[in-house]
């Protein structure tokens, strides 16, 4: 459905840019204001002063004092150019404060978006609509504001000068006034539907952006270029990027043609009834019904009041825009960014942490990926997580975690149901299957375990030891300064095994009394995982410790493990009551054995 937007909403978008422009720059805005107002006032001045030299010309010829006119008249002039180099002074600077003004409203909205995002809540991501709302915004963040801002700038200037018109019309041609804003009607009306028609591609567009986006990464970073190279893959989806683009462009051309013909005609109707004003005017002279001097001054505010009109249109037309889609920035981002949140809480242990009969559907998915999940995790325990691929090993990890609440059930901490999920993230460390490689320092790497404490290099470099990276990260160049990403100067790359160790470290950092690690040796070589494993009670002695593998061999020594089968609890004990009871979990166990001593499974 094509978005309207009313009177209303692009009132409300221009109050949003305003309140946006002051909270950015406060003392911009008011510069920039006082710098119109003064050039308003003097171009009142300086038409007044025209009128009243106009006089004395036409009068000049029958005066007795000559000599006396002919100096009021030069000092006039004199008056009247210092008029026009004070208003081109006041112009050049209002343009230099209203580019820094810009600026810092781009900036403050930018991070208005950036803001809002990193705050969205992770099932947001999952939906579409909200990915579409979020390309919008980042899209009506990109120099939208500033655009705004300057149409605002010459929406006063436009406004101040008609008043000044206005005020002198009212004292020399108040008869002017209708005719005057007659002809400026068709070339608003023909900027509105332009405006309207372009807001309404674009908000068309937001997925086919979202796609042509995506491509370009693939196309532009490193981390994809291996694989696009190794399949020959790159003409290909330069195709696809080139097709989503044309699509766009297509549609965008259609529309400026259209709307090119309109403008012209309303151009065209604009120039007739000015043309029609001014052979009123002469008729009105030639009839005496109107003196020269208020003839001639009369159309020589109408002649600047047009072209302030005309200037005004042009804004609109290239602003307008803009101040549609301040409203999907507004949507999307809200009024303002919010004061960083107070010192962290301290984390405290816990006892237990259970599931009762938790049911979890992810949003927009027909059927729940878990159901009815009972589990229980005491303080000190390592419980390990094992299921074929898409059991919901991960997912139920990400409950426990906080990151998503269940659809049905509850998670009980210590006796006392979890509501707030914050409470869930802030006592707990993850090691993601897909971690992030954040391709900053080592440093960055690890400390970003827990950002709301002060750093203390000991504390990183203990972590890094826990890990069992710590001799490595100290071999680097510039140790634990040394910048991850060779896209950036001096940067280094690590093997992903030395990645997931830096992972792993990440997660000791944290320090948090629950810890989930999802897969956290794939990429370690056999001897590093046996190493961790050997020491992971060591290592997170008091902690409770969620395992998630497919190794068997690193699940056994678990103190129980719960097994996990299209979304539910099929069984759970100790490595021995499991296998004991020789159903699922013994013969995923016997079949990855037999594959490492080379026999079949009894
Ligand atoms: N964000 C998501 N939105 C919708 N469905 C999802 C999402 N993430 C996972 N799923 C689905 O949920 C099911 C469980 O996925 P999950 O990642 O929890 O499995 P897993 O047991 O960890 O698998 P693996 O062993 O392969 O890591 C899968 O069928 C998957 O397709």
């Amino acid at each position: 459905m094509t978005p309207r937007l009313t009177v209303r909403d692009m009132c409300g978008a221009a109050v949003y840019a305003v309140r946006m422009s002051w909270a950015a720059d406060r003392r911009g805005v008011l510069t920039v204001v006082g710098l119109q107002l003064a050039n308003a006032f003097g171009l009142a001045s300086a038409l007044l002063l025209l009128r009243g030299l106009l006089d004395d010309v036409l009068t000049l010829a029958d005066s007795d004092d000559a000599g006396g006119d002919l100096w009021r008249l030069g000092s006039g002039v004199m008056v009247l150019v210092a008029l026009g180099a004070a208003g081109g002074i006041l112009q050049t600077l209002g343009g230099m404060r209203q580019q820094i003004l810009t600026d810092r409203v781009d900036r403050y909205v930018i991070s208005l978006v950036l803001h809002t995002a990193s705050h969205t809540e992770l099932w947001e991501f999952e939906d579409p609509d909200f990915h579409d709302r979020l390309q919008r915004a980042v899209h009506a963040s990109r120099h939208k504001p500033a655009t705004v801002v300057v149409m605002l700038v010459a929406m006063l200037q436009v406004a101040l000068t008609v008043l000044v018109v206005v005020g002198v019309f009212i004292t020399i041609a108040w008869w002017l006034l209708p005719l005057a804003t007659l002809t400026a009607w068709p070339l608003f009306k023909a900027a509105k539907d332009r405006r309207t028609a372009l807001y309404a591609m674009h908000h068309g567009l937001a997925e086919n952006r979202r796609r042509r986006q995506y491509l370009e990464r693939l196309l532009t970073c490193r981390d994809e270029a291996k694989e696009i190279r190794a399949l020959n893959l790159g003409a290909t989806l330069h195709n696809r990027w080139d097709s989503e683009y044309a699509q766009e462009l297509n549609g965008m051309a259609r529309l400026i043609r259209t709307h090119a013909g309109r403008e012209i005609r309303a151009k065209f109707l604009s120039s007739a009834l000015i043309a029609a004003v001014i052979v009123s005017v002469w008729a009105s002279v030639n009839v005496g019904m109107v003196s020269l001097a208020a003839a001639s001054t009369g159309l020589a505010g109408l002649w600047l009041l047009s072209s302030r009109m005309g200037m005004a249109s042009q804004m609109f037309n290239d602003a307008g825009e803009s101040l549609y889609f301040l409203k999907d920035l507004h949507n999307f981002a809200g009024a303002a960014v919010e004061p960083l949140p107070g010192p962290a809480e301290p984390v405290l242990p816990f006892r237990a942490l259970q599931a009762r009969d938790l049911t979890f559907t992810y949003p927009g998915a027909d059927r729940p990926t878990l159901h009815g999940i009972d589990i229980s995790l005491h303080q000190g325990e390592i419980i390990a997580l094992v299921g074929a691929n898409g059991s919901g090993k991960t997912t139920l990890a990400k409950l426990l975690a906080g990151l998503y609440a269940p659809t049905e059930g509850t998670v009980i901490r210590d006796d006392c149901s979890v509501t707030d999920l914050h409470q869930l993230r802030h006592g707990c460390a993850v090691v993601f299957q897909d971690f992030v490689r954040y391709k900053l320092t080592v440093h960055d790497n690890i400390a970003f375990g827990r950002v709301d404490e002060p750093h203390h290099h000991s504390r990183i470099r203990g972590a890094a030891e826990s890990a069992g990276v710590a001799t490595l990260l100290e071999s680097l160049p510039n140790g634990y300064r040394t910048l991850l990403g060779r896209e950036f100067t001096d940067g280094t790359d690590l093997s992903g095994g030395q990645w997931q160790k830096l992972a792993i470290a990440r997660a000791f950092y944290r320090d948090a009394p629950f810890v989930i690690l999802d897969e956290p040796t794939a990429a370690l070589d056999p001897q590093a995982e046996a190493d961790l494993f050997v020491r992971i009670r060591h290592l997170f002695a008091g902690r409770t410790v969620l395992l998630i593998s497919h190794r068997f061999s690193s699940v056994r020594s678990a103190d129980r493990i719960y097994v996990l089968d299209s979304g539910r609890i099929i069984e759970h004990g100790t490595h021995a009551q499991l296998m004991r009871a020789r159903g699922r979990y013994a013969d995923l166990f016997l079949t990855q054995a037999a594959g490492y001593l080379d026999t079949t499974p009894a």
